[in-house]
């Protein structure tokens, strides 16, 4: 196991940090995004998505749970999930992920204390706010803790 914290003052250093992130990630690899609602877990994939080069966008599902970014660089697709609606791993585990995890990059927004048994390893991102300001202003802190061998010098290469 191996973390970092890291302060993302705006959205862009989020996105930033997402893109940076992306361009690290390869077939198989499973992040899992926690954070409140509006912590940024979107803004980040965004970044991610863009850091990968897959096609978007990237939105907050509505009414779909999880959908497929095909590459535009001939990498590997992003599979983005939001487990919010989900009611457990059962409901997880119907979407099939494994049959796409090993080629894909798997994200999954709201992942925690569902998305773990889909691999031994996997990276943790937490959002959190953090600083003094308001609402919407208010930046954000990330944490980035790896599970497993896979992970364990890239939480400190974003570092
Ligand atoms: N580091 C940051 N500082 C300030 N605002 C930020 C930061 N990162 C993201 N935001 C803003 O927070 C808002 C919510 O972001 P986003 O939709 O990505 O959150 P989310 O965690 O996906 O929300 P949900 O829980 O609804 O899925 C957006 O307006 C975004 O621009
Ligand atoms: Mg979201």
């Amino acid at each position: 196991m191996s973390g970092v914290v890291l302060e993302l003052p705006t959205s862009a250093d989020t996105q930033a940090l997402g893109e940076r992130l992306g361009r690290l990630l390869r077939a198989g690899d499973l992040v899992v995004l926690t954070g409140d609602l509006g912590a940024g877990k979107t803004t980040l994939t965004q970044g991610l998505a863009a850091g990968l080069g897959v096609r978007g966008p990237i939105t907050s599902p509505t009414f779909v749970i999880a959908r497929v970014h095909p590459s535009l660089v001939g990498g590997p697709a992003l599979v983005h999930v939001d487990a919010y609606r989900l009611g457990g791993e059962a409901e997880l585990d119907d979407l099939d992920l494994d049959t796409s995890l090993e080629e894909s990059v798997t994200v999954v927004e709201w992942g925690h204390g569902l998305a773990e048994h889909l691999a031994d390893e996997m990276l943790e991102v937490e959002l959190q706010r953090s600083g003094s300001e308001d609402g919407d202003q208010q930046s954000r802190s990330v944490s980035l803790r790896g599970v497993g061998d896979r992970w364990a010098q890239l939480a400190q290469q974003l570092g």
